[in-house]
C-alpha cells in the first residue's frame, strides 16, 4: 500500500515520533470509548483495592483506535510497569518464559498483533495466564526434563485488529475482552483541540470539527490531518487553522468531505465499474486494485461498512446507494444488497 496515503490508519515513523508528547496517559484523558472506559475504571479500582494483578485483557479494533494507548494508561492507572512486546517478536518458547520470569508482582505484558504469536508459543502462554506457572524443557534427548516454574502474578494485555483471528483457547482466557469502535466527529474534535493544545497549534473549534469529521473515525488519523493542515496554515494562511483553512488543506491532500482519499474511492468505483457493484469476492477485489488483501479488509473497508457504503453479502462485497451518490453516479434500481447478512 501507499505508505504515504495521509489517511492511512497505520503508524509511520512520524507519527510515532509525533505522538510520543501527546498520547494520553490517564483514563480521563483517553477520549471516547466511553463504555471500555467505564468498565476498565471498574477493574483497575478493584485490582488495587485488593491489591491483586488485575485480569487478563484483550483488547481489538482496527488500526490507530488506540490499542497501544490504552494498554499504557491502565498500566499507569494500575501503578505498575508495562513491559511491550508483539506476537511476531517471540519466536521460541524461551523468549517467552524469559519475559515472563522477569515481570514484578502485578506488572502488565503487553504483546500486540497476538493473533501472530506462534502455536508453540500460545501453548506456552494457557498455564502462564490461568495459574501463573510455565512448564519449560531443559537440555535434550534422553536427558531432557520438564519444570515447573512460578511466575508473579500479571496481567496479559493483548492486542488485535481483528479479533477473528484468534484461537478460541486463547480467548476464553481473557477475563475482560474489549472492542473498539470507530470514534464520534464529536469525540474526534475534543482529540484534535486536546491535541492542537499539547502542540501549540492556532486552531479554532470549526477547524477541529473540519478536521475531526475527515479523519475516518481514527484518533492517529486526527492528528496525523492536524499536523499537516497546521503545515498548510503556516505557509498558505497566518498559522491559524480556520475552517477554511483545513476545508482548503484538505483539497489539497485529496480527502474528500467523507474523509476517504483515492483508494477509498477507487475500491468503491472498482466494484461499481468493473463488477456491476458487487458482489464481488475480496481476493477478485484485492487483485483489481493491486492491494494485499489483508489491507483492505483490516483498514480500507472496516470504516466504509461501518458508514454503510459498502456491505460484506455472503457472495461478496456489494456497495451500496450511497457509494453511487458519493461518486457523482446514479444508481441502478437493485444497488441495495438483497442480503444483509455478514459472512
Ligand atoms: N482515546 C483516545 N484519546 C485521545 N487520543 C487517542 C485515543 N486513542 C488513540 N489516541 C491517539 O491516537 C494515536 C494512535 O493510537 P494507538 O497507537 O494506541 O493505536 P493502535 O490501536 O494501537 O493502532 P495499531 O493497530 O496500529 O497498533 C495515539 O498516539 C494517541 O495519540
Ligand atoms: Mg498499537
Amino acid at each position: 500500500m501507499d505508505d504515504n496515503r495521509v489517511i492511512a490508519p497505520k503508524a509511520t515513523r512520524e507519527d510515532e515520533l509525533a505522538e510520543a508528547s501527546i498520547r494520553p496517559r490517564r483514563l480521563d484523558d483517553y477520549l471516547g470509548q466511553q463504555p471500555v472506559r467505564e468498565q476498565l475504571k471498574i477493574a483497575i479500582e478493584a485490582a488495587r483495592a485488593r491489591s491483586e494483578a488485575m485480569d487478563h485483557v484483550l483488547i481489538f479494533g482496527p488500526p490507530g483506535l488506540g490499542k497501544t494507548t490504552l494498554s499504557h494508561v491502565i498500566a499507569n492507572e494500575l501503578g505498575v510497569n508495562l513491559r511491550t512486546t508483539s506476537g511476531p517478536v517471540i519466536e521460541r518458547a524461551g523468549d517467552l518464559a524469559a519475559l515472563l520470569t522477569n515481570l514484578q508482582p502485578h506488572d502488565v505484558l503487553f504483546v500486540d498483533e497476538i493473533h501472530r504469536l506462534s502455536p508453540v508459543v500460545e501453548e506456552v502462554l494457557y498455564p502462564a495466564m490461568e495459574d501463573f506457572q510455565i512448564d519449560i524443557m531443559i537440555g535434550e534427548g534422553p536427558a531432557a526434563r520438564s519444570i515447573k516454574l512460578d511466575l508473579p502474578p500479571f496481567t496479559l494485555i493483548g492486542a488485535t485488529t481483528r479479533a477473528g483471528l484468534l484461537t478460541a483457547p486463547l480467548r476464553d482466557r481473557f477475563g475482560i475482552v474489549q472492542r473498539l469502535e470507530f470514534y464520534t466527529p464529536e469525540e474526534l474534535t475534543r482529540i484534535v483541540v486536546r491535541s492542537a493544545g499539547i502542540l501549540g497549534i492556532r486552531c479554532e473549534p470549526e477547524g477541529a470539527t473540519e478536521i475531526a469529521r475527515r479523519s475516518r473515525g481514527t484518533p492517529r488519523i486526527a492528528n496525523r490531518l492536524l499536523r499537516r493542515v497546521r503545515d498548510f496554515a503556516q505557509v498558505r494562511a497566518d498559522g491559524v487553522i480556520t475552517r477554511e483553512v483545513a476545508d482548503q488543506a484538505m483539497a489539497m491532500l485529496k480527502v474528500d468531505a467523507e474523509g476517504f482519499d483515492p483508494l477509498d474511492r477507487r475500491l468503491l468505483g472498482m466494484i461499481i465499474e468493473n463488477f456491476g457493484g458487487g458482489p464481488v469476492g475480496v481476493e477478485s477485489l484485492a487483485a483489481a486494485l493491486s492491494e494485499e488483501r489483508g489491507t483492505l479488509e483490516d483498514v480500507v473497508e472496516p470504516y466504509l461498512i461501518q458508514q454503510g457504503f459498502l456491505v460484506r453479502t455472503a457472495r461478496g462485497r456489494m456497495v451500496t446507494h450511497k457509494a453511487y451518490l458519493h461518486l457523482g453516479l446514479k444508481a441502478p434500481a437493485r444497488a441495495q444488497p438483497p442480503d444483509l447478512f455478514e459472512l
